[in-house]
């Protein structure tokens, strides 16, 4: 069995990468990245030489590469994790989020049509179906309805992963999920950015009132949900992933400066993301009733797990907020990268 996990250096493919080479060591997992400024070869040092994981740099936009790659490989499975994921990014500069998000996933639709796959899964976003007021859930039939260029560029990745099922019969999953967290989460998202900041005592950045809710999912927990939708999903399903953990940017924030023992007056209310989407949260019914899944952090447990993996891994992030980052992978990785 042979996997190819696209984004497997970010934050949620390298968590599932790791899962995946632990778990199945009869499977042949390959990971093709780009080492965007997201991307990052130390998250997974310590399975790097495994004898079923293989790292391969390129970027799924690129049509002669991708068709070259399945035509080599013969993947049975096609796990898509490769995006541009930042909204506040995407708000300066969406042409690349078209590009990563939408071209990238055709070509992918298109070398798993071509070259025949068991699975295509598209790992997706709860932000696709917009906002929420203070009631009600995203179920899989809540209508589309993304309000940022990042989930508009996932909405409509996700229409081209349905039509490739609807038109020509490939079998696929979208999975949609809550907001992530837990190691190796690059610090620009809410969470580890607060971390960061709080230890350095620099000031935390709330976004308008902080009274925005998410819905806050382990990353392990997410892990084991696309496991089970790649190997139990109906054809053609998407299926949610929620922690039902909802929690306001304030609650989050708080929570880490009481466990850093760092006072609330380094928060600092900031002008509001544009297009900000009020509240997110899932109901992962489907998930938990027809696949089983049952997550096993709660959010207390997990956001300390969280908090003790920056503390003891110091290292990882103050390389990558360094600003020598790039120079690093390369010294470090240069030779071994692969194709270019
Ligand atoms: C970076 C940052 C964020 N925020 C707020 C904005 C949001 O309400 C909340 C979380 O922001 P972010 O960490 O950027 O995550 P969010 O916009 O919810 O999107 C995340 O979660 C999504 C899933 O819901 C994923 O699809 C995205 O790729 C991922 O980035 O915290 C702040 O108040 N201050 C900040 O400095």
């Amino acid at each position: 069995m042979k996997l190819l996990v696209t984004g497997g250096a970010g934050f949620i493919g390298s968590n599932f990468v790791r899962y995946m080479v632990n778990k199945y060591p009869e499977y042949q997992i390959v990971n093709l990245d780009l080492l965007t400024y997201a991307g990052n070869p130390e998250n997974l040092k310590d399975i790097e030489n495994a004898a079923n994981y293989k790292f391969v740099r390129g970027d799924i936009a690129d049509r002669e590469f991708i068709n070259g790659l399945f035509q080599e490989e013969k993947f049975d499975y096609v796990l898509n994790f490769a995006a541009e994921s930042h909204v506040d990014r995407s708000i300066t500069d969406p042409g690349i989020f078209v590009q990563t998000n939408i071209q990238g996933t055709l070509a992918l639709l298109d070398a798993a049509k071509t070259f025949g796959v068991t699975k295509y899964l598209q790992v997706s976003t709860d932000e696709v179906y917009g906002t929420l007021g203070e009631t009600g859930y995203f179920t899989e039939e809540t209508p589309l309805a993304a309000n940022s260029p990042y989930s508009a560029s996932k909405a409509g990745a996700d229409l081209l992963v349905r039509a490739y099922h609807e038109t020509f019969g490939l079998p696929v999953n979208i999975t949609r999920c809550s907001n992530n967290y837990g190691p190796y989460h690059f610090p620009e998202k809410l969470i580890p950015l607060m971390i960061i900041n709080a230890l350095h005592d620099k000031e935390l950045p709330i976004y308008g009132d902080g009274l925005n809710i998410r819905d806050w999912l382990h990353v392990e927990d997410h892990c084991q949900a696309i496991d089970l939708v790649l190997h139990k999903g109906r054809n053609g399903e998407v299926y949610n992933v929620g922690g039902n953990n909802e929690r306001t940017n304030i609650e989050i924030v708080k929570t880490i400066l009481k466990h850093l023992n760092k006072p609330e007056s380094l928060m600092k209310f900031v002008k509001d993301r544009p297009g900000h989407d009020r509240r997110y949260a899932i109901d992962a019914t489907k998930l938990r009733t027809e696949l089983g899944w049952s997550p096993k952090y709660n959010f207390d447990t997990g956001i300390e797990q969280t908090i003790n993996w920056y503390l003891n891994n110091r290292e990882w992030w103050e390389n990558i907020i360094s600003g020598e980052y790039q120079d690093y992978v390369k010294s470090q990785y240069g030779d071994r990268l692969g194709v270019e």
